[in-house]
C-alpha cells in the first residue's frame, strides 16, 4: 500500500544549499558588497568561512560571526536578498510543493542561517512559520545588521542538536541537509536517519558520514514511499542525447530534474548498446541507427526522440513492439531545407558554382553561356509532403513551373500540378529535387534508369535521404554532361563525427554543391526542435500523452487530478482490455477516466485511478497476457 502522509515521522530540513539551491549569508554579502572595491575578496573570504562550517573543519558559530562582521549589511539587502531566493528554490521542493503542504505539521526547518529570509521563501512553499527555527539578526536603528540574537540557541556550536531537543519530537526523525550540522543531529541520537543532500553541492565528508545519499527531494520521498507526485524518482532517470542537440534540450531535461548525458557526436551500434543499458530515454538526430540489436540491449527505454524530422534510422517496429514510444519534430527544420533548395538551384542554374572556383584560380570568364534564370522553368519534386509542398509554394512565387510524384494521392496545392508516373516526371522537369522519406524501400529509387529519363542538362537535387539516390550513378550522370548541376547534402554513408573524414565519389565534379547534411541546421530549427522534442517526450514521461507519437497510438490526455494513472501498453489481442477492468471490478478499485487507443500492433490503455491500491494488484496488472509495458503515474 502507498503511504502519502508522514505520521508519525517528522521530517528536519536544513535550509542552505537544501532547500535553496545557494546559501543565503554568500549571497547577502554578494548583494550587500555591490560597489566596494574588495567585493570579489570579501565574498569569498565569506564563501570559505561557510564551506569550513558546513564541512565541520571549524567552529560553525566562530565562523558565522565572522561572516556577519565582513558582509556589512542591512534590511533594504535583506530584501533584494528574498527575491533572489525566489528564484533559487531547489527544483526537487519546487516538483514536491504539494507534499509539503500536505504534511506541513510533519516538516520543520531548522537552519543556522536567518529567520528574516528563511520564513517568506519556505512558507511560500508550504512549511509552518512556526515550525521555523533560525538565528536572527540584530539592526541598528538605520537597519544595519550590527549582530546575530546570540540568546537564540542556533548561535552556538551545537545549536541544531540542542534546538532539536527541545522540540521533544516523538516519532521517527529524519534530517535532510547538505551540512555536517545536520548529521550531527542523527549522531547525537536525536534523528533516527541522515539523509546527505546532494542535488545542489556535494560534501563527500558529509555524503560519508550519512545514512543515505539524496539526490533530490523526489529521490527521498521515494525511498520513504512517500512519494506524491511520481513512481520512480527523476534524479535516478537517465537521459543519453546524442549529436550535439540544442542547448535548450540539456536545460529542458535538467530542469525537470533527470539525470542527462550529453555527447557530441553519434555512437556506433556497439558502444549504443552498452551505454543505452540503463538510459530511459534517448535522443538522436539523422545518424545514431537504433537498430533492433540496440533496442534489445535497452532494459529501461521509455521513449525515444528523433530531433529531426526523419525517423528512418529508428526500427520503428521493434521500438513499438517493445512499447517505445517514438516522436520526432516534423516542420520544425522545413522552412531551412526549402531556403537551401531554393538557394542552391538558383545558384546550379547560373553555373555559379563553377564560375566562383574559377575566379579563385584567377579565371574572369564572362559569359552567359550555360546561365539560366529559374522563372519559367520546371522543378519536379518527387515526394509531394511537408518539404515538397512548401518548396513548390515558394518556387512557384519565383515564377517556377511545379510538377510532383508521390506515392500517395495528394492533392495539388497552388498551381502545382500532379504527374502520374515518377519517369513522366523525370521527363519534364528541368531541376529534379527529391524529397521522399527514408523508408528502406526507396533505396536506389533514382539510379542509372532514371538519369537516363532526365532532359539532358538537368539540375538534380537530394536533400532527403542518401541512399535514395545511386551515387555511381549520380556521378557518372554529371561526367557525361547529362546532369549539369547537382546539390548533394545527404549521403549513404556518412561520418559519425565531425572528426571523420568525408569521402564520395561526388568529390571534385564540377558544378556540384555538396554539403554536409545541414538542410536543417539553422540556429531557428535546432532551436525549434531543442524545445519541441523534449516538451512531446516530457508529455508522455510525465503525463502518459502520446500526441505526435510516430509508432504509438496517439492520446491525448488531461493533467493528472488528484488520482493515481496508470499506463498500459500491451500487444493489439482481444479481450486485454476487458481483463484490466476485471481486476479493477475485483479490487474495488474506481475508475475515474479512462482512454484506449490501438494501431496495428499496440493497445495503448490510459486508466486514472481515484483509490490506493495494493502491491497486489499490480502484480495482476502485470500479469495480463499480452502486456508489453506497465507504468503508474501518482
Ligand atoms: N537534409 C536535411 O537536413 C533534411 C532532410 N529531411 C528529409 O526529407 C524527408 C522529407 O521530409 P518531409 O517532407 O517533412 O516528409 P513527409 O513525410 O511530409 O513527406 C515525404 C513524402 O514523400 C512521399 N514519398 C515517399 N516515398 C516516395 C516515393 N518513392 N516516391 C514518391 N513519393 C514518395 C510520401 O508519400 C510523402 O508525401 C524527411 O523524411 C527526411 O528524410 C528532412 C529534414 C532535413
Ligand atoms: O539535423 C539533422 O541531424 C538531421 C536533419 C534531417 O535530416 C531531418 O530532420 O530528417
Amino acid at each position: 500500500m502507498l503511504t502519502q502522509t508522514l505520521n508519525p515521522t517528522y521530517i528536519v530540513i536544513d535550509f542552505d544549499s537544501t532547500f535553496t539551491k545557494v546559501e543565503g549569508l554568500d549571497e547577502l554579502a554578494h548583494i550587500a558588497l555591490a560597489g566596494h572595491p574588495d567585493r570579489e575578496n570579501l565574498v569569498q573570504q565569506i564563501r570559505d568561512l561557510t564551506d569550513k562550517g558546513m564541512n565541520g573543519e571549524m567552529s560553525f558559530a566562530d565562523g558565522l560571526r565572522r561572516r556577519i562582521s565582513l558582509l556589512s549589511g542591512n534590511r533594504s539587502h535583506i530584501d533584494l536578498l528574498i527575491e533572489y531566493l525566489r528564484t533559487k528554490i531547489s527544483d526537487s521542493f519546487q516538483r514536491n510543493k504539494a507534499f509539503i503542504a500536505d504534511n506541513t505539521d510533519h516538516i520543520y526547518v531548522v537552519s543556522s542561517g536567518f529567520k528574516e529570509f528563511i520564513v517568506p521563501i519556505v512558507t511560500e512553499l508550504g512549511v509552518r512559520e512556526d515550525h521555523v527555527f533560525a538565528n536572527e539578526f540584530i539592526f541598528d536603528a538605520d537597519g544595519t545588521i550590527i549582530g546575530i540574537d546570540e540568546a537564540n540557541v542556533l548561535a552556538s556550536d551545537g545549536g541544531k542538536i540542542k534546538l532539536l531537543r527541545s522540540l521533544n519530537l516523538t516519532g521517527d526523525v529524519y534530517v535532510i541537509g547538505d551540512g555536517y550540522t545536520d548529521y550531527e543531529l542523527r549522531e547525537s541520537g536525536l534523528a533516527n536517519r541522515f539523509y546527505a543532500f546532494t542535488e545542489n553541492v556535494n560534501r563527500p565528508r558529509v555524503v560519508e558520514v550519512a545514512d543515505h545519499v539524496s539526490g533530490s527531494l523526489d529521490e527521498f520521498l521515494y525511498d520513504n514511499r512517500l512519494s506524491r507526485s511520481q513512481s520512480y524518482p527523476k534524479s535516478r532517470i537517465k537521459v543519453l542525447l546524442l549529436e550535439n542537440v540544442h542547448p535548450a534540450a540539456v536545460k529542458a531535461f535538467e530542469d525537470e530534474g533527470f539525470k542527462v548525458e550529453f555527447v557530441k557526436g553519434a555512437l556506433d551500434e556497439d558502444e549504443l548498446c552498452e551505454r543505452i543499458k540503463d538510459v530511459s530515454i534517448i535522443g538522436i538526430r539523422s545518424k545514431t541507427i537504433i537498430t533492433k540489436r540496440v533496442l534489445e540491449s535497452a532494459n529501461r527505454l521509455m521513449a525515444i526522440g528523433a530531433f529531426c524530422i526523419g525517423t528512418n534510422q529508428i526500427d520503428l517496429e521493434t521500438a513499438t513492439e517493445r512499447g517505445v514510444a517514438v516522436f520526432n519534430a516534423p516542420y520544425s527544420n522545413t522552412r531551412s531545407v526549402v531556403e537551401l533548395a531554393i538557394g542552391e538551384m538558383i545558384l546550379l542554374i547560373r553555373n555559379i558554382v563553377t564560375k566562383s572556383n574559377q575566379m579563385h584560380q584567377g579565371i574572369w570568364d564572362k559569359s552567359a553561356n550555360g546561365s539560366f534564370e529559374v522563372r519559367g522553368k520546371k522543378l519536379g519534386l518527387v515526394g509531394y509532403g511537408n518539404i515538397g509542398t512548401q518548396l513548390s509554394v515558394v518556387a512557384e512565387a519565383l515564377g517556377m513551373e511545379v510538377y510532383f510524384y508521390d506515392v500517395v494521392e495528394k492533392l495539388a496545392i497552388g498551381n502545382a500540378r500532379k504527374v502520374r508516373s515518377l519517369e513522366e516526371l523525370l521527363n519534364l522537369a528541368d531541376v529534379v529535387s527529391m524529397h521522399v522519406d527514408g523508408r528502406k524501400e526507396n533505396t536506389n529509387i533514382i539510379g542509372k534508369k532514371e538519369f537516363e529519363q532526365m532532359k539532358d542538362g538537368v539540375i538534380f537535387m537530394n536533400l532527403a535521404r542518401g541512399h535514395v539516390v545511386d551515387i555511381p550513378a549520380l556521378a557518372e550522370a554529371i561526367r557525361s554532361g547529362k546532369v549539369a548541376g547537382a546539390a548533394v547534402d545527404v549521403f549513404p554513408k556518412e561520418p559519425k563525427t565531425n572528426d571523420e573524414a568525408f569521402e564520395s565519389e561526388l568529390v571534385g565534379l564540377s558544378n556540384v554543391i555538396l554539403s554536409p547534411h545541414i538542410g536543417g541546421s539553422t540556429e531557428e530549427a535546432q532551436a525549434n526542435i531543442g524545445y519541441f522534442v523534449p516538451g512531446k517526450l516530457l508529455e508522455y514521461i510525465n503525463n502518459g500523452s502520446s500526441y505526435g507519437s510516430v509508432n504509438f497510438p496517439e492520446v491525448q490526455l488531461p493533467k493528472l487530478g488528484d488520482s493515481h494513472r496508470l499506463l498500459h501498453i500491451h500487444a493489439n489481442v482481444p479481450g486485454v482490455l476487458a481483463k484490466l477492468n476485471s481486476i479493477f471490478a475485483k479490487h474495488h478499485i474506481n475508475i475515474t477516466g479512462q482512454y484506449l487507443k490501438t494501431n496495428e500492433q499496440i493497445g495503448y490503455v490510459i486508466v486514472d485511478i481515484s483509490k490506493t491500491y495494493t502491491e497486489e494488484f499490480i502484480q495482476e496488472i502485470k500479469a495480463v497476457e499480452g502486456t508489453i509495458r506497465f507504468r503508474m503515474l501518482y
